[in-house]
C-alpha cells in the first residue's frame, strides 16, 4: 500500500513540475517541503487512504484517515474540503460546514499570500486524475468550487434554506471566474431549484415565518454523542463513580452519597443520582457548592469569576488596559487567571455578548460557557470534554437538535480569539456541538426583569441531582442544598428543575421534556390520571 502511494505521489510531483506555470516557487517550496518534513509525506498518505475509502463508501475509515491526516499536516486544504465530504456522507451537515469553510479560507490566503509575495509560501499538494492535464492553479481553484458547493450542501441538508439559496445564487454568478476549472454547474443549478421548492412549501405550509425559521436554526440528527466518542459510556466507569462519591462525601460531610439510578422511561441505562445516608431533618443544610464556572451577560455589572454583582467602589479591574473584564476583588481575579482568563485577557468577544444580550431565554448563555470550557481546556492542554470536573456529565439531546445557524461563526471566533491551532482537533466543531449538549440540562441559569439572559453557573456535583416536580430539597440561591421536608435514610434527593411561579403543568411538562428529556407523568403533572 505504502508504495502505492509514494508512486501515486511521484506522479503527482511530476505532473505539478510540468505544468506549473502560475506558481512555480510556491510548488517548489511545496516539493522541499514534501520530501524534508515527514508529516507533510504522512498526510498525503493519509489523505490517498482517505481517497480510497471514500470511493469504496467505508465513509467512516474516510472520516479516520482526513482526520489523522489533518493532524499531521493542518495546511492542506484538500484534507479539510474530503473531509467536509466524509461527513456529508455520514449524515453530519453540521460538521461539514466548519471543514468546507476552512478549505475556502485557506485557498483564499494562499491566493492573497502569493499576490502579496509572501516568502516560503507552499502550494498545496492536490492529488491528479489519470489524464487529467489541469495547472496546479486551476485544481485549486477546483478544489475552492467544490469546498463552496460543499458548504452549500451541508446548509442544503441542514434545511438552511435561505442560506443555501443565496450561496447557490452568488456561485452561479461568479461562474465564468471559475470556467477554466471542469465542475458540474448542473448540479448547483439543481440544488438551487430543489432548495427554493421546499422554502416555497414551507412558506405555504406555516407561514411567511417559516422563512426566519429556517434561517435562523439548523436542524441535524444528534443525540448527544457521535459514533467516535466513548465518553458518555465511559462516564458511569467504576473509577469515575468512585471519584464522584468521594467528593459528595466531603462536601456533604457523608451525609448522601452518589447512587446509580434508572428511570422508567430510560429502560436499563443507569444514571447518576444522589440518596440520603440517615436520616436529614427538614431544613438541614445538606451541602453548599462553589460554581465550577459562572458566566454573565454583562447586562449588569457582576463579577466575571462568582457573578457577584458589584458596585463602583468594591471592584478590581484586570490590570491589563486592554481588558474590560472585572472583579469583586483580587483573589477573583487570581482564580478566573489560573482557570480561564489568562487565554481570554483582552480577548475581543463582543460580537458573540452582543448576541446573548438579546436573547429570550437562559439557553443563550450557553455560547459563554463554551468560550470558558475552550479556555480551560486550552491552559489545561486538554480536550474540554475530558476536564475532570465535567466529564461525568449527562448529555441529553433530542433526536432533532435545532442548532442556532450562528453557531458556526461563533465557534470560528472561539478557536481564533483563543489561538487554538485548528489541526488541534482536541477542539474540533463536534466537540464544540457535544459540549452543548451537557451544558443546556446542566446549567443554572438566571433572567434578569426583562427576561433577558442574565448570569449562569456550573455546578457538577449539584448536576448529580435528579428532579421531581414535588421535591424533597431545594437550592437556595443556588449554592446551597437544603432538605424541603424529612428525608429518610436511602432516599433520593430531588430538586425541582422548574420552579417558577405561574408555570402550568403543561408548560412544565413540555420544558421538562425539551429542555431535559424527562417525560414527567407525575401526579403533579396529571392530577386526573387514573393511576394515582
Ligand atoms: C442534571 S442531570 C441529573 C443527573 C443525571 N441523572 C446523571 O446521570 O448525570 C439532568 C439529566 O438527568 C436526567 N433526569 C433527571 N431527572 C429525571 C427524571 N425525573 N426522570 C428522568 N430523567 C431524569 C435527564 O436526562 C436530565 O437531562
Amino acid at each position: 500500500m505504502e508504495e502505492e502511494i509514494n508512486k501515486k505521489v511521484e506522479e503527482t510531483i511530476k505532473s505539478l513540475l510540468a505544468s506549473c506555470r502560475l506558481f512555480p516557487k510556491p510548488v517548489l517550496n511545496m516539493l522541499a517541503d514534501f520530501h524534508s518534513n515527514p508529516q507533510t509525506k504522512k498526510a498525503i498518505h493519509h489523505r490517498y487512504l482517505g481517497n480510497q475509502a471514500l470511493t469504496n463508501g467505508n465513509y467512516k475509515t474516510a472520516f479516520n484517515e482526513y482526520s489523522s491526516g489533518i493532524i499531521n499536516n493542518p495546511d492542506d486544504p484538500a484534507l479539510w474540503c474530503n473531509r467536509s465530504l466524509a461527513f456529508l456522507k455520514l449524515g453530519h451537515p453540521e460538521l461539514s460546514v466548519i471543514d468546507s469553510r476552512r478549505a475556502i479560507a485557506m485557498i483564499n490566503k494562499f491566493i492573497a499570500d502569493y499576490l502579496n509575495n509572501k516568502p516560503g509560501l507552499r502550494m498545496p499538494l492536490l492529488a491528479y486524475g489519470k489524464n487529467e492535464d489541469l495547472t496546479p492553479e486551476k485544481k485549486l481553484t477546483q478544489l475552492q468550487v467544490k469546498a463552496m458547493f460543499r458548504e452549500i450542501q451541508a446548509f442544503a441538508d441542514l434545511e438552511l434554506l435561505p442560506n443555501a439559496i443565496y450561496s447557490c445564487e452568488q456561485l452561479l454568478q461568479d461562474k465564468d471566474i471559475y470556467k477554466d476549472v471542469p465542475f458540474n454547474w448542473i448540479d448547483v443549478q439543481k440544488l438551487l431549484v430543489e432548495c427554493k421548492k421546499k422554502l416555497e412549501d414551507g412558506c405555504k405550509k406555516y407561514g411567511p415565518t417559516y422563512k426566519d425559521f429556517v434561517k435562523n436554526g439548523a436542524n441535524c440528527t444528534f443525540r448527544g454523542s457521535y459514533w467516535w466518542d466513548s465518553r458518555q459510556e465511559n462516564r458511569m466507569s467504576e473509577e469515575i463513580f468512585q471519584i464522584l462519591t468521594q467528593k459528595v462525601s466531603e462536601i456533604s460531610s457523608s451525609k448522601i452519597e452518589v447512587a446509580k439510578v434508572t428511570f422508567e422511561e430510560s429502560g436499563d441505562e443507569y444514571q447518576y443520582g444522589l440518596k440520603a445516608t440517615s436520616d436529614i431533618s427538614a431544613n438541614t443544610l445538606i451541602y453548599e457548592e462553589k460554581p465550577f464556572l459562572c458566566v454573565n451577560s454583562k447586562i449588569k455589572k457582576r463579577c466575571d469569576y462568582c457573578n457577584q454583582e458589584i458596585s463602583k467602589k468594591f471592584r478590581y479591574l484586570c490590570p491589563r488596559v486592554d481588558c474590560k473584564e472585572i472583579y469583586c476583588n483580587i483573589r477573583c481575579y487570581q482564580q478566573a487567571y489560573d482557570l480561564y482568563h489568562k487565554v481570554m485577557c483582552g480577548k475581543d468577544f463582543s460580537e458573540i455578548y452582543n448576541v446573548v444580550r438579546t436573547g429570550i431565554s437562559t439557553s443563550s448563555l450557553i455560547i459563554l460557557f463554551l468560550i470558558k470550557l475552550f479556555a480551560i481546556g486550552k491552559i489545561r492542554d486538554t480536550c474540554p470534554l475530558d476536564l475532570e470536573e465535567i466529564k461525568h456529565l449527562r448529555r441529553w439531546m433530542a433526536a432533532q437538535l435545532h442548532l442556532p445557524s450562528a453557531s458556526f461563526d461563533f465557534y470560528q471566533i472561539v478557536i481564533k480569539n483563543l489561538e487554538i491551532p485548528i489541526g488541534d482537533l482536541r477542539f474540533d466543531f463536534w466537540v464544540f456541538i457535544s459540549c452543548m449538549c451537557f451544558l443546556c440540562n446542566n446549567m443554572f441559569g438566571e433572567q434578569d426583569e426583562n427576561s433577558h439572559p442574565d448570569f449562569g453557573s456550573l455546578q457538577p456535583l449539584t448536576s448529580l441531582i435528579n428532579h421531581n416536580c414535588e421535591p424533597n430539597a431545594e437550592l437556595d440561591l443556588k449554592e446551597e442544598l437544603k432538605a424541603r421536608r424529612k428525608i429518610v435514610r436511602g432516599e433520593q434527593i430531588t430538586i425541582s428543575y422548574l420552579d417558577w411561579p405561574g408555570l402550568t403543568n403543561e408548560e412544565r411538562s413540555q420544558r421538562l421534556f425539551v429542555t431535559y428529556g424527562i417525560k414527567c407523568n407525575c401526579r403533579k403533572c396529571f392530577p386526573y390520571s387514573k393511576s394515582y
